[in-house]
């Protein structure tokens, strides 16, 4: 069995990661500070506690547990929390990989897979976008990403890193079995917030732009469930990286959907109506994000299995259901 040290592995999409590589018959040591994650969304494989900047920690981690590659998703998330703190997310997110790479070097590991961002694209077009756009953040969490991007490109050309940069579009849903799902404290997410409001537990969704130049005038995303992105890491880990040494690639459906139309999607999945209310635009939110998923459809032999965005939707609602939310969500009747 091969040992897989993943970074922020008690969060939303890195606790899935988890999932599908013991599924592959790897074992996943997660690190994590669990700033942002769950203890108990660590069910496939043992816990470290510690912060990714600290790369004595990691490498002492990586000895122990006889690690032969990272997969390193600790970080901060938050694009409009970005806009107000951009130091913070530029010290967790670049000094993170800093610290990843400086322990992997120093034990001899030479795969790390990096959860990166569209957000690296920024404003690059209303098309879809293949990984040859023009990389122009207009925020401070994609600029982070993308310099922690070049680094491990660097390392890959200095040192023999072998780098796979993943840049998702927007994850979504939950875990189809019903074990793990989105939980961030407090939530930000277009989703999870238009299903509190839906069921009745959150205020109004708070809809950020009716102002950009879209169809309806809303922000278009690219959601990509979860699950998906998971399997595409097990992929990454042995997908051949070139002579660069490096790879970054997209991964979304390639389909978009506009605010309005997720909060239409949520209404039909829910059977309720979703109460919102036009706000401001949200600093730093670009107008569309569509990926053109062709070049990890290839390399990675990987397509997602989750096409229908009511499906992805039912997924994150019966996670958003189950009883361990507590009585409310147990007795909550939804069609
Ligand atoms: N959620 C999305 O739609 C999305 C899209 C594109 C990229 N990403 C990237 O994917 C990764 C995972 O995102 P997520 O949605 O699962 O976020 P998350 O907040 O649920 O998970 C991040 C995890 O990293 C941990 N962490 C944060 N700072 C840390 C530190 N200094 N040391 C150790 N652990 C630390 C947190 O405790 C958490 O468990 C992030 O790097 C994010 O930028 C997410
Ligand atoms: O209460 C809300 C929350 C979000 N939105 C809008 O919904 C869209 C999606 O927002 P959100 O769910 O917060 O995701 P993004 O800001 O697109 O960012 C996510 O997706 C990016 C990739 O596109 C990742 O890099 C980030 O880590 C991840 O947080 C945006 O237009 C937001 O303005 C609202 O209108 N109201």
């Amino acid at each position: 069995m091969k040992t897989i040290l993943v970074t922020g592995g008690a969060g939303y999409i890195g606790s899935h990661a988890c999932k599908a590589l013991a599924a592959a018959g790897f074992e996943p040591v997660v690190f994590d500070d669990l700033s942002n994650g769950h203890r108990d969304a660590v069910r496939y494989g043992p816990l470290v506690t510690g912060d990714v900047r600290d790369s004595a920690a990691l490498g002492a981690c990586m000895q122990r547990h006889a690690v032969q590659g990272v997969i390193h998703f600790a970080g901060l998330i938050e694009v409009g929390r970005s806009v107000q703190d951009p130091a913070a997310f530029w010290d967790v997110n670049l000094n993170g990989v800093a610290s990843v790479l400086a322990a992997m070097r120093a034990q001899g590991v030479r795969r790390i897979v990096f959860s990166s961002t569209a957000a690296v694209y920024g404003q690059a077009g209303s098309g879809l976008l293949d990984e040859t756009a023009a990389a122009c953040p207009v925020n401070p969490y994609g600029d982070s990403k993308l310099a922690a991007e070049r680094l491990i490109a660097a390392h890959a050309r200095a040192h023999g890193v072998e780098g796979v940069a993943l840049r998702y579009f927007n994850a979504s849903g939950a875990d189809p079995e019903g074990e793990l799902g989105e939980a961030h404290q407090p939530e930000s997410h277009l989703i999870p917030l238009a299903l509190e409001a839906a069921l009745g537990f959150g205020p109004p969704l708070k809809l950020f732009g009716l102002d950009f130049p879209t169809p309806d005038g809303a922000c278009v995303r690219d959601f990509i469930h979860v699950a998906d992105l998971a399997q595409a890491h097990v992929a990454a880990l042995t997908v051949p990286t070139g002579e660069a040494g490096f790879l970054a690639m997209n991964l979304g459906l390639g389909r978009g959907l506009s605010v309005l139309e997720i909060i239409a999607a949520v209404e039909r999945t829910t059977g309720r109506p979703v109460p919102w209310e036009a706000a401001p635009r949200r600093a730093g939110d670009p107008p569309v994000l569509v990926a053109d998923p062709g070049l990890a459809r290839r390399r990675l032999d990987w397509s997602p299995t989750f096409t229908d965005i009511d499906a992805i939707i039912g997924t994150a609602l019966a996670w958003r259901l189950a009883p361990r939310f507590g009585p409310a969500a147990a007795h909550a009747h939804v069609a």
